[in-house]
Formats: C-alpha cells, sequence, structure tokens
C-alpha cells in the first residue's frame, strides 16, 4: 500500500486485487458492467462557488506539477479508446474553462481519437469568447450548468454575479456547432421554486434542460436526505404548467430519464441518482486532475497513474492498471446505507 499526496485529502491507492479478473481488454468489473464512458477532470479551480459543491474559499490549490499536462491527457484518452473500449470522453472539473490549454487538451485528444465524442461539462463563464475556438479543435458537445434564470438567485446560489457571462456562453454554444447543447441545474427548494421559469428558457433558446437530485458530495456537508428535492417533488412542481409525457432514456446507461414536454419534441430530463438510482447500469469510469483512476464518485480509493505514466510504463502496463482499478468498482454509491459516509473528495475535486 502507498501513499500520495492528490491535494485535498490525502487518498489511499489500494494494491488491486486482479487474480479473479477475466482477461478481456475491456474495463470490466465484477458486477458485469462495462466502463465505456471516460470523464476526466482537469483542474479543481472554479470560476464560481456553487454551494452544494464547493465551499466559499474554493478548493485547495493542487500543484501545477501534480496536475496531468495535456500531451499526458492525450495519451490517456488514446490508451483508454484503442486499449479498453471508451467509446465516449468528457472533460469536466472544476471549471475545465479555468485551463487555458482546454482547447490544446481537447486537439491533443481529437488527435489521437479521430471520430471518438470529446464533450465538456462546464458553468459556461467566459465560453462566449471560446466556444468557436473549442469547436474547431474537436470538441463536439457541451452540457452547462445552469440552476436558475433570476439573477438574484443566482448570485446566492453560486456566490458570484456572473449570471450575464453563463447566459452569453450557452447562446454562443448553441450557434458554435456542438450537436447540441444540454444544461444541467441541480435541485435544491429555491431551484424548485424557479423550476418552470427555467425550463420555459430553455423551451425559448432551444436547449434540452435536465434536473439534477443534489448527492452528499457538497464539501461543507450540508446534504440531507430528509432536506432534498426528489425527482418526484419536481415532476408534481412542473406538471402544474406543463404537459408531461415519459419518453425514458437516450440509452440504458444514461442517466437522465426524459419527458416529452407539452407533446414533444422538446423533453426535460431528470437524473434521479439518489432516490432511482442507475448504479446498475453504470458505464462510468474516472480520471482525476492530479491522473489517478476513480472507479465511481462515491469512492475514495483511487489509483495512481501519473507516477506510472511518468516513470516509463508502455502503453498496456497503464492500460493493465486502469483494468485493475475498475474490476474493483464498487456496486453502487450506497447512500441508503445506514453505515453510508460521504466520499473525502467533493464534487468539484472528483470532477463531477
Ligand atoms: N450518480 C452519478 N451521477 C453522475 C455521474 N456523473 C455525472 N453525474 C450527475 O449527472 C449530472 C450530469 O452530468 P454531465 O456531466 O452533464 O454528463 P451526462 O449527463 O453523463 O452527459 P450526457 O452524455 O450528455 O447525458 C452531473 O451533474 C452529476 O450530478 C456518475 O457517475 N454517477
Ligand atoms: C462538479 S461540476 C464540474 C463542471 C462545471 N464546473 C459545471 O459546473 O458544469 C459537474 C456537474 O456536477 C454537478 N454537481 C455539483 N455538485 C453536485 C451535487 N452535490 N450533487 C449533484 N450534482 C452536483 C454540477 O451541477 C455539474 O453539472
Ligand atoms: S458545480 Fe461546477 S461551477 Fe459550480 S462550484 Fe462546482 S465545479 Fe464550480
Ligand atoms: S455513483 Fe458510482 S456506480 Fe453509481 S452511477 Fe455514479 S459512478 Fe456509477
Amino acid at each position: 500500500m502507498t501513499t500520495i499526496d492528490v491535494g485535498i485529502p490525502s487518498v489511499r491507492v489500494a494494491t488491486d486485487d486482479v487474480s479473479d479478473r477475466p482477461d478481456t481488454p475491456e474495463l470490466v468489473d465484477r458486477f458485469g458492467r462495462v466502463a465505456r464512458d471516460l470523464r476526466v477532470s482537469i483542474t479543481e479551480k472554479c470560476s464560481l462557488r456553487c454551494t452544494y459543491c464547493m465551499p466559499e474559499e474554493g478548493l485547495p490549490a493542487i500543484p501545477r506539477e501534480n496536475l496531468l499536462t495535456a500531451a499526458e491527457i492525450a495519451r490517456l484518452v488514446g490508451i483508454g479508446v484503442h486499449l479498453l473500449g471508451i467509446e465516449e470522453v468528457r472533460f469536466t472539473g472544476g471549471e475545465p474553462l479555468m485551463r487555458r490549454d482546454l482547447e490544446e487538451i481537447v486537439a491533443g485528444c481529437a488527435a489521437v481519437a479521430p471520430g471518438t465524442p470529446l464533450a465538456v461539462t462546464t458553468n459556461a463563464v467566459g465560453l462566449a469568447h471560446r466556444a468557436a475556438g473549442l469547436a474547431e479543435a474537436g470538441l463536439t458537445r457541451v452540457n452547462i450548468s445552469l440552476d436558475t434564470v433570476d439573477r438574484d438567485h443566482f448570485t446566492r446560489l453560486t456566490r458570484r454575479d456572473r449570471l450575464d457571462s453563463v447566459l452569453a456562453g450557452i447562446r454562443a454554444a448553441n450557434t458554435a456547432g456542438f450537436s447540441r447543447v444540454k444544461i444541467n441545474a441541480v435541485l435544491m427548494p429555491d431551484t424548485l421554486v424557479g423550476a418552470v421559469d427555467l425550463l420555459q428558457w430553455c423551451l425559448d433558446e432551444k436547449v434540452e434542460l435536465r434536473f439534477i437530485e443534489e448527492m452528499p458530495l457538497d464539501a461543507d456537508h450540508a446534504w440531507a436526505r430528509d432536506n432534498m428535492v426528489t425527482a418526484q417533488r419536481l415532476l408534481d412542481v412542473l406538471g402544474e404548467r406543463f404537459e408531461l409525457t415519459e419518453s425514458g432514456r437516450e440509452d440504458p446507461s444514461a442517466p437522465a430519464e426524459r419527458w416529452l414536454v407539452n407533446g414533444g419534441p422538446a423533453t426535460v430530463g431528470v437524473i434521479a441518482s439518489v432516490t432511482r438510482s442507475f448504479c446498475s447500469d453504470c458505464d462510468r469510469t474516472r480520471i482525476t486532475s492530479e491522473g489517478t483512476v476513480r472507479s465511481c464518485l462515491f469512492s475514495d480509493t483511487e489509483t495512481d497513474l501519473r507516477a506510472a505514466l511518468r516513470g516509463g510504463a508502455s502503453d498496456e502496463e497503464l492500460a493493465a492498471v486502469w483494468r485493475g482499478a475498475m474490476w474493483n468498482k464498487w456496486a453502487g454509491h450506497g447512500i441508503d446505507a445506514a453505515d453510508f459516509a460521504p466520499p473525502q473528495r467533493s464534487m468539484g475535486a472528483i470532477g463531477g
């Protein structure tokens, strides 16, 4: 067992037991799942301080030399796609736009894995100036966090008065040539109050809105099961104003269930991670900004790839470490278990 510094909490790195793992190239786990969706966190920094995610003062800075470089990210993405069966890559954080070399990261990944969809999840602050360049670099999809279209509420929730920049970013993304733009809104009591207005705004702007149940991944540890707003409460509220018709998931492992709004074609989605968990169909694998594999959002055990990467390991050796980490993935988040404890890292530090 070794210990590495991953910036925020100190996280153990397990020697993964793979003695019972079948000899298959893909990222399989003990529960029969196969990870094909790679999420790469590229920074812990952020331009906002959403209360359900970050502490007011932000996350402790990760030393620059501990962050994966653009070239290292491209190499790992290439290994994921060519040796491990990864079919889609998403950059997240923290806020991906905080990295000035995001365009370089995207272009590097597009070069090593041509044809693989490359997406970003972003708060869109400053995106208006970069959307066209990111599309040119090879980014194919953008998901944007927006919880409210009310400026005061936005400022309270994110602790920053940046609504105008976010709305400009969404509009720029919508005309930059991405295949489509999705909006993510985390369900909080105030979000519920503004949910009808937010959905109407998204219908008018022709972007796809998804509401997300809040998970116990806030840095302030204020989440409580009894206080959270459930998907069902949201559907009741939206149902008073819109006609909603259930239309299912895009694919079996997609987190969002969708409803047609007023007969469609517009939809509203709900990601009910807590009350209608989709862990049994999970197809995710994560690389943190410091180059560790994290098999589940809620797992505190991470496996270090960066040391091997910088120590001269071959692509096949790196792939073997990654496979071992995923074989040991947990069954699910376990939020409903009596002994549940939230992970040490908060959402922004994991890469949501
Ligand atoms: N339980 C769980 N929730 C997740 C996971 N990844 C993302 N989420 C939640 O889903 C929300 C939306 O995630 P996005 O980054 O937009 O990605 P996505 O929904 O997989 O993206 P699409 O491919 O566009 O559907 C996040 O805000 C998280 O709250 C995960 O691995 N497990
Ligand atoms: C951590 S953020 C990183 C990317 C970018 N900064 C953004 O906000 O889109 C990724 C996603 O996680 C979601 N998120 C953050 N904290 C959450 C929580 N406690 N529960 C559920 N989703 C959360 C955000 O709404 C966002 O859609
Ligand atoms: S949800 Fe995204 S924008 Fe909000 S604080 Fe977390 S990382 Fe930043
Ligand atoms: S909580 Fe873990 S197992 Fe469940 S969907 Fe998320 S990453 Fe997958």
